[in-house]
Order: structure tokens, then sequence, then C-alpha cells
């Protein structure tokens, strides 16, 4: 909740007072190194060489500066020792608020002028300071800038915040800059790792920029650093009428000259109003080698009898003290020498780095949410029932088909066709008798079986009376597998029945199979004949991204059984990722490194190969390989197929914080290990990362609007996985009252998180936890079988409202407990419980 409301303040300030920092950055760093710029420019002008006469004194200087330019005082002269230079003057008016400054030369006072650029610097300055607006200091342009300077130590504060990193022990993820990024994860890893190089400067900025915006934020720093009332320090007394008796300042010059000779490289001379009197005459000295240009003894002087009153000097000045007076230095970074100088001019022309990767972010994030409306007003279009005469029903175990259904109900509507999606199950004769066009999106399962949600809708079609649909026009998208004998094969079936029952194909049925883009794009075509939209726009289109591999470990290491392994992953791009329970985890998986070098080496002798082998070799990671003996070239390893991608059910819930994967190592005859297992729990080395996207699997999370239901979890090896992120769900959530059925090998070995489960018998989360361990003597049976000594209490359970989620094999464990359970409730009830989403499973 604080994190929201953070995050949306500090987009808010930093679409508005982001501009104005982005032009305090850039007008900031332009005058960090105004006086080496504006000496370069004209270097006659501040050094033109000793000149034939001698030095005039303070006195006589100032008395021609001020003949020559009558109506001015001379406010400030800094002396400089070297007699090859120039003194710098400024001149105030006597009235009104006139301001020059300029050079005059040492021997004759006689004015040499403004350097080249000053108009240029002045316009820095004033931006900087008050936006060059009208009213000046006093203006709004000054409440502007002050308020962004507090904007900027808020983002400075809050972005530390909303970046922190899960590992934040690790330099790494605070600090090293991905560049190979792209888009939109591009522009977050600059703003957020370069911000984080950057914030202590920004701080420095804001904290001391402050000083010069707020009379109390002055006050309360001088109070804080010094301990005392910052009035003498802060305030300067306003011009008053008249003219007050003014000393003599060579006397006092003379007494100190005699007094410190050369030891002083440059001295300011400042000189109050007219009307003002000049109690003190104090000589502010910098010497040689001064880190910064605030680095002065002071030396005051009694004008009548020219005896020094005061000697302060820098380096026994508490430090409190230095830093009021340094502010100036400290905000342009130059308090630390030139290093802290130029890290100053650079980090303030980042600045405009922020606003516009802020503003990138900011319209990206816009454009997804308005695209995610879309999505969902597309597809409430498209589902408002009755509206149009098109039906799109869906038969899907792991969420694929229902997503095409909705995404071809998007198109349809983004082409003003409205369509109302639906689950296979709510397909009623009547609905059928009251539109005219149906597209059925179906997977299959099992061994060539409907999905569990078409198991009911299976058996009337098959069982029910027979219909006559004589006005509708059907096509049918069949999603299949075709390492499976069975391709598409519920799909097929429901092709039959409907052209038995008087229905006309809108077009021949498209089977499909992962990654076909033939039959992709004969459902593209299909769509766009019933007027969809060509674009894809909007479309639920679930991007690959890299994750890191953060932990792994076995889960049962003294097993003899294949080795089964706990992975969790984070994002490697600094992002929320969202899933919830049930969820899929399709893994793009890699060859081993060693496998591909092999393969390498054994094509040796193909020269061709070996000059392109890193990009070769890059594409054979995810390729599936050929054999060793078989000749390659650059062409037929193009052509080779990628390696298939593997599923797996996420073990956590987002709010883990890592996304959790239960693997068990799978070996081929010949000994290798599998593509995807071998991949994850073998060859990818902790620390990596590899490409993955979660995806929704509506048929196996829980409806929200049975929450707080109970839920019987039934499953079996790394079934546990798609079971425990459940279990977690319901911890997080505060549901108690839960009864899980697992089953594995032998307790010694296959307790898998058996801490974990432990816990939650003990608050409540299980009410009921059975465990069946079929190498123990004791137990000896599998899952399925502790289901008939369970049938009361499951039967009771069901009355009560209670869901069942089958996680694990197919074949074996799914098979035996789906007809344990038919044996318990009768097949009827059990078609019914998984049309309503009580029944649901994610067997493989
Ligand atoms: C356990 C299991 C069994 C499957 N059996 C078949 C099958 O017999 N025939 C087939 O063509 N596809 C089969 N498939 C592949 C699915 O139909 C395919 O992955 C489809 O895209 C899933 O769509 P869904 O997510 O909407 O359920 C099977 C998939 C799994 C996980």
């Amino acid at each position: 909740m604080t994190k929201r409301v953070f995050f949306q303040i500090h987009w808010f300030l930093g679409i508005t007072a982001g501009i104005v920092l982005a032009l305090m950055g850039v007008t900031g760093a332009a005058m960090s190194f105004e006086d080496e710029i504006t000496e370069a420019l004209s270097p006659t002008l501040f050094a033109p060489g000793v000149p034939a006469g001698a030095d005039m004194s303070p006195d006589r200087l100032i008395a021609r500066v001020e003949a020559d330019h009558p109506g001015y005082y001379v406010a400030r002269l800094d002396w400089e020792t070297a007699r090859d230079r120039t003194h710098a003057i400024r001149l105030l008016a006597s009235e009104g608020r006139g301001r020059m400054q300029g050079q005059v030369d040492r021997a004759t006072g006689r004015w040499l002028g403004e350097p080249a650029g000053a108009g240029f610097f002045h316009l820095m300055d004033e931006l900087h300071r008050w936006l060059a607006l009208p009213g000046g200091g006093n203006g709004v342009g000054r409440q502007i800038t002050a308020f962004s300077a507090i904007s900027l130590i808020f983002f400075a504060l809050s972005g530390l915040y909303l970046r922190w990193p899960r590992q934040a022990l690790d330099w790494r993820a605070w600090m090293v800059l991905d560049l190979r990024k792209t888009g939109r994860n591009l522009w977050r890893a600059l703003h957020v790792v370069i911000g984080t190089w950057v914030l202590l400067f920004y701080l420095l900025s804001a904290l001391t920029g402050l000083w010069w915006s707020y009379d109390w934020y002055r006050q309360s720093v001088i109070y804080a650093l010094t301990g005392k009332a910052g009035g003498e320090e802060g305030r300067r007394e306003g011009k008053k009428d008249g003219i007050a008796p003014r000393p003599a300042i060579d006397p006092a010059w003379t007494a100190f000259r005699r007094a410190t000779g050369d030891d002083y490289v440059w001295v300011r001379i400042a000189r109050p109003a007219p009307a003002q009197p000049m109690k003190t005459i104090n000589f502010d000295a910098r010497p040689e080698g001064a880190r910064h240009l605030r680095q002065t003894d002071r030396y005051s002087y009694d004008p009548e009898t020219i005896a020094v009153t005061k000697r302060d000097l820098y380096d026994r000045r508490p430090l409190g003290t230095i830093i009021t007076q340094s502010m100036f230095e400290l905000h342009r970074g130059a308090f630390f020498g030139l290093p802290g100088r130029i890290a100053l001019l650079l980090t303030s022309l980042t600045m405009p780095l922020f606003t516009v990767t802020g503003y990138l972010l900011y319209l990206s994030r816009r454009r997804r949410k308005r695209e995610a409306k879309a999505l969902e007003a597309g597809i409430t279009v498209a589902a408002g029932a009755g509206t149009g005469d098109l039906l799109i029903a869906y038969a899907s175990q792991t969420g694929t088909a229902e997503i095409r259904a909705r995404n071809a109900a998007l198109a349809l509507a983004q082409g003003g066709v409205r369509a109302q999606v639906l689950p296979v199950g709510k397909l009623t004769p009547a609905l059928l008798a009251q539109n005219q066009r149906l597209l059925f999106v179906a997977s299959t399962y099992g061994e060539g079986e409907p999905p569990d949600m078409a198991r009911g809708f299976a058996t009337r079609m098959v069982n029910g009376d027979a219909l006559d649909l004589g006005h509708l026009r059907y096509g049918i998208l069949a999603l299949g597998d075709r390492e499976y004998p069975d391709f598409c094969a519920f799909g097929q079936k429901v092709d039959p029945w409907l052209r038995g029952a008087g229905a006309t194909a809108l077009f021949p049925l498209i089977a499909m199979d992962h990654g076909d883009q033939a039959a992709e794009q004969q459902w593209d075509a299909a769509l766009h004949d019933l007027g969809a939209a060509d674009a894809r726009r909007g479309q639920t289109v679930i991007p690959f991204i890299a994750w890191t591999l953060v932990a792994r470990h076995v889960l049962n290491p003294q097993s003899d059984a294949l080795k089964a392994f706990h992975l969790q992953f984070e994002p490697a791009a600094d992002m929320d990722a969202m899933w919830e329970a049930g969820d899929i985890v399709e893994v793009q998986p890699c060859n081993a490194p060693e496998t591909v070098d092999a393969l390498l080496v054994a094509q040796a002798q193909d020269t061709d190969l070996l000059d392109r082998s890193t990009a070769l070799r890059d594409h054979l990671m995810t390729a599936m390989l050929p054999d060793h003996d078989q000749p390659m070239t650059m062409d037929s390893a193009r052509a080779l197929r990628p390696l298939p991608v593997r599923e797996y059910s996420a073990a956590s819930i987002a709010a883990d914080g890592t996304l959790d994967l239960v693997i068990r190592q799978v070996r081929g005859d010949d000994g290798r290990l599998g593509i995807g297992s071998g991949w994850l729990t073998a060859h990818m080395p902790v620390g990596s990362t590899t490409l993955l996207r979660v995806r929704p699997n509506p048929g196996f999370r829980t409806d929200p609007a049975q929450g707080g239901q109970p839920l019987i979890l039934i499953g079996n090896g790394t079934g546990i996985a798609g079971l425990r992120a459940h279990l977690r769900a319901q911890a997080h959530d505060g549901h108690k009252g839960h009864w899980l059925l697992f089953g594995e090998r032998s307790r010694r070995h296959e307790s898998f998180f058996d801490d974990e489960l432990s816990a939650w018998i003990e608050d409540g989360t299980l009410t009921r936890l059975d465990r069946s361990f079929s190498r123990d003597s004791d137990c000896a049976r599998y899952v399925q079988d502790m289901l008939p000594d369970a049938a009361s209490a499951l039967t009771d359970w069901i009355d009560r409202g209670a869901t069942i989620l089958v996680c694990g094999s197919l074949d074996g464990m799914a098979q035996g407990v789906h007809d344990g359970l038919v044996a318990i409730l009768g097949e009827n009830k059990l078609e019914t419980l998984a049309e309503e989403g009580r029944y649901r499973r994610d067997v493989y």
C-alpha cells in the first residue's frame, strides 16, 4: 500500500517537477566551469601581462572605477596578487537593482569590461535560480525551483525505497547496468541504476540548493551546524538612503600586506552600500593551492586604529562554520576539489535522463494500461450476452485455448463483430439455437481425451438428445501436440458431431501444434473472414523474459530415485511479475554448453563453421542438435528446429518474491538428461538466466467466488509444486482448513517441504494431511489407494462446498485418483464438479 502511494507520488512529481529539474541540471552543469570557460574565452582580459606602472592602491582603484561609473558603487574588489592578472570588480547601483561585473587594469584602474560569455552565464544563472521568470528571487520562479529541489529529495529517497532489490546485500543488484536490455527494461535500468549511482550527489545538490530557497531552512541549518542563530551569517542589511562615512581602506591594506606578504594569491575586499557604515575592514584571503574558492582566511581591521581585530583562519574554524560558509562550493561540488566539480557536472548533466526515461516509462505504462483496458473492454463487449450472433466456446485444460478464444473475441470486437466467449460446459441447446455462428477452440488432454471442463459436454455430445443445428455455421480450432498419438483428437470428435447435427463448416478444422505458423495463419485468415481486425493489438501475448536462477537444491539427496530439485527464480530485470497459484511456467530450455562445444569440435574441419563459431554456438544452444558425425553446414545448422518449450507448474505465488519450480530429472534410454530438466537442474548455473513466461491457467486457479471454501489437494511427486502454490496462496490470504493427500516413494528421502507442511498443520492452514509412501513397508500404497478409506470424509467435504485440486502425473496417479473419485462421488457428480470449477487438475 505504502509502496503504491510512493509510486504514484514519484510518478506525479516526476512528470511535473521533473521538467524543471532537468532544466536546473543542465543550467547548473553549464555553470560548473564558468570561471575556466570565461577566462579561456578572453585570456587577455584576465591575464594581460605585467603592467608598466605600479599597482594602484585599493582606495585609488575604487575611486577611479566609481568615477567612471556614476550611480554605482564598488561592492567587491577581488584583488589578484599575481601582477600579470587583472582585478575583478563588482559594481552595484546605488539605487535600484543594477549590477555590473568586470575586470579592471591594476595599474590604471581602467574598466576593461565584462568577459565574453557573461550574458550567457547570466542567463544560465537566472534559469537555474528562478527559471528566468519575472520577479527574480522573489517571484514565482524561485518558488518553483524551491519546490523542485524538495521534490528531488523525495525522488532520491522514494526511488531508493521503490527499487530496493530483493538481494539487497549484493552490490551488483544495486549498481550494475545491463545495457543488453532493450525497450522498457532498458529505460527502467537506466532510470534506477544510474539513479542509484547519482543518488548521493542529488541529495547534496538539493539539500544545499534549498539554502537559497527558504530563509527558515538557511537559519535552521546554521543553527544545527553552528549552534548560533543565523541572523548575522544569513541576512544582509537592506539598502538605506544617504551616505555613511567611508573609512579609507589603504592603511589597513598596507598593514595586511606587510603582515602577510605574498602568502595569499587572492584577496576579496567587500564594501557595504554607501548608506551603511563600514565598521570593520575585512580581507578574505585565499592561499595558493586552496581546494575551493571559499577556503579563505579573514583578517578584520579597525579602520580607526588599523589594529587587527580578528584573525579568522579557515583551518581553525569548526566544521559546521566551514560548511555554512561554503554552501555554494558544496552545492557545485568544488568543496571536494576538482573531482567533486567533475562529479557534480556529470550528475547534473544526467538529470534530464531521469526526466526522459521517467516519461518513457510513464507513457509505456499508460499504453499498457490502455491496452489492458481495451482487452478487458473488448472481451466484455465480446462477452455481452445476446448482443451478437457469434459464440466462441473454449475447452481448455491449461489455459491456452481460453486465451486464444478471448483473443479471437477481441480481434472480432475490434473489427466491430460482437461475440460471446464461454466455456464449453455452458454451451446449452438454447444458446446454440439463438446463435448463427459458433467458433470452437478446444485442446486435447490425457490420451486423446477432452479437457476436464469439457468432459460433461463430451458425454452429452455422445449420449444427449440429437440436436438440429441446421441454422448454425461453425469453425473449429483444435489445439494439440503431435508428440501425442491422438493429435487434436477432441477437436476432431466435435467436428463430425456438429456436422451430424446439420451445422455447416465456415472453414475446415484447423489443427494447431505449438509454434505451428501455418495453422496460425489459417486461424488469422478465418477470423479475418468473419470480420476480425487484422491487428493483434491489445491481445494477450505473453512474452518470454529472462529470469535469474537464484537458488537450486536437491529435495531428495540420499534417495536412489531420480533427483527432484527445488528451483527459485527472480526476474533478471527489475519488474513486478504477476502470477497466481495454478499457473503454468513455460521454459525455453538450452542445450548443455559442453555438448554444443563437443559438436563444434567434431565439426571443426569445416572452417566456414569455425569462423562463425560464436554466432553458431549461440544458435546451437537452443536448437535440436544433430549427431556428431552428421556433417553440418551453416545452412543446415540454421535449419535445425528450436528446442521445444517445456512446461512446469508454478510452485510459489507472486507475493513470495520468487518463482519456484519443482523439477525431477528425467533421463532418456541413452542415459542423457531430458531437454527441460537437464537444462534447469544440471546445465544451467545458479546465478545465470533463462527465458521463461508464466501463462495464466484459469483451469487450475481457484475461483475467487469460492474463496474461503475448503480445498482438497491431491497429488504425487513433483505435483507438490502446484499444490504448494495453492497452499501458499491460502496461507497468504489467511484461509484455513484444507486437506492435503500426497504420495511419494519414501518417508525418509522424499518428505518434500516437510517443514512447511508441519507449519501449515500447526497454524491450521491444513486441518488434515494424509501422506502415502509407496516404498515404505509400513505404508506401501499410492495416493489413490488412500481414497477408499477417506470416502465418507471426502463426500462430507464436497457437500460442504470443497473444491478438489489434483496435481501430478497423469499416468497412474491422476487416472487412479479420478477412478477413485468416480467410485466415491459418481461420474455425473464429478463432471458437474468439473463444470462448476470444483474439480480442477494440472496433470501431465
Ligand atoms: C497431460 C497432457 C496430455 C496431452 N494429450 C494430448 C493428446 O492426446 N493429443 C494432443 O493432440 N495433444 C495433447 N496434449 C497437448 C495439449 O492439447 C496442448 O498442449 C494444448 O495446447 C493445451 O491447451 P490448453 O492449455 O488449452 O489445455 C496433451 C498435453 C498434456 C499436458
